[in-house]
């Protein structure tokens, strides 16, 4: 049996659509594999109920079809499904690792990404890699068609997860598919301040970085209380606040010391709402990695 533990993961970062993407300290996908002749899977754990069991429906069932490598799969959630924390993302990365461990692969890294990828395939339309490559490679990330560049990270940071529930698959089809020159302009000017505020661990010019007019703007719109949240946050000590993913979860970039005050800022906007929401206090995190391995 083989054990790997998945991070949640924040993609986009505001002016990054489909490009960007954080693996995040905390919460985290648990998965555990045994070979077998064919691929079963049980789900666990956070909000189960809402993940298939069956094969084809669940991003696991992909991946151990693509790699080629059936097993008795038990998927422990601590990343909710449907919360723009890359929660389906969590178990394909899990699983890819997992199985490529199991069975002795060895399966470069970036291909481990292109497989899980295919897992998103199957709950979103689309194999977009911006999830499963921080799940996979852990820090930052940058997804293109040429490749994956990562780059390690230091960031203090909230993901706050209002009990709303948006589907990827929705979300993804509110994204406008035209922008305007100054649209590109703005974006292209947010996502190069956003890559040199990670590379130089400064959390202004990342904050900075997360403007966007395109993407946000329309998934904000299907988080009842997000331009609050955003507000109470930024008073509190957050940098940049966008929306995580596809949403619901908010993600917010602390300044040094002020995460605990942003975090309980932003469940308190939730709250005057009338929804509840979690915080999570993190940082950015490392990738996929085996727990535990045995030989039977
Ligand atoms: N292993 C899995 N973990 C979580 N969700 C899964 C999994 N396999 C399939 N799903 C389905 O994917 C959807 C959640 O994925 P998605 O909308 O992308 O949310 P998230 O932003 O949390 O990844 C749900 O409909 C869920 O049933
Ligand atoms: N780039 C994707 C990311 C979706 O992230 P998720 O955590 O909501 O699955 C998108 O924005 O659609």
């Amino acid at each position: 049996m083989v054990t790997v533990r998945a991070p949640a993961t924040s993609a986009n970062l505001g002016s990054g659509y489909d490009v960007f993407g954080l693996a995040l300290g905390r919460p985290a996908d648990v998965i555990h594999v045994e070979a077998a002749d064919e691929t079963t899977i049980t789900v666990e754990g956070v909000g189960s109920e809402y993940v298939p069991e069956d094969p084809r429906d669940n991003t696991v069932g992909a991946v151990a079809d693509a790699l080629d490598a059936p097993a008795s799969i038990t998927i422990d959630k601590g990343v909710r499904p449907s919360s723009g924390l890359g929660s389906s993302a969590a178990s394909a990365a899990g699983a890819a690792v997992a199985l490529d461990t199991l069975y002795g692969l060895q399966t470069d890294p970036e291909e481990l990404v292109r497989v899980a990828a295919e897992g998103e395939a199957v709950v979103s339309g689309d194999a977009h890699a911006d999830n499963v490559a921080p799940a996979i490679l852990g820090g930052f990330t940058i997804v293109t068609p040429d490749g994956i560049t990562t780059l390690e990270a230091s960031l203090s940071l909230v993901a706050c997860l209002p009990e709303i529930v948006v589907s990827t698959r929705d979300a993804r089809a509110v994204v406008p598919s035209t922008l305007s020159i100054d649209d590109l302009v703005d974006t292209v000017g947010s996502a190069a301040t956003l890559t040199a505020g990670i590379a130089r661990d400064d959390p202004e010019l990342v904050g900075q970085g997360m403007a966007d007019t395109v993407v946000t703007p329309t998934r904000s719109a299907l988080i009842d209380g997000y331009d609050e949240v955003r507000e109470a946050a930024r008073l509190a000590g957050a940098t940049g606040v966008t929306v995580s993913g596809a949403g619901p979860a908010v993600l917010a970039v602390c300044r040094e010391g002020t995460r605990r005050a942003v975090a309980s800022a932003m469940v308190d906007a939730f709250a005057d709402r009338g929804i509840e929401s979690r915080a999570y206090q993190t940082n950015v995190g490392r990738g996929a990695e085996v727990v535990t391995r045995s030989a039977w």
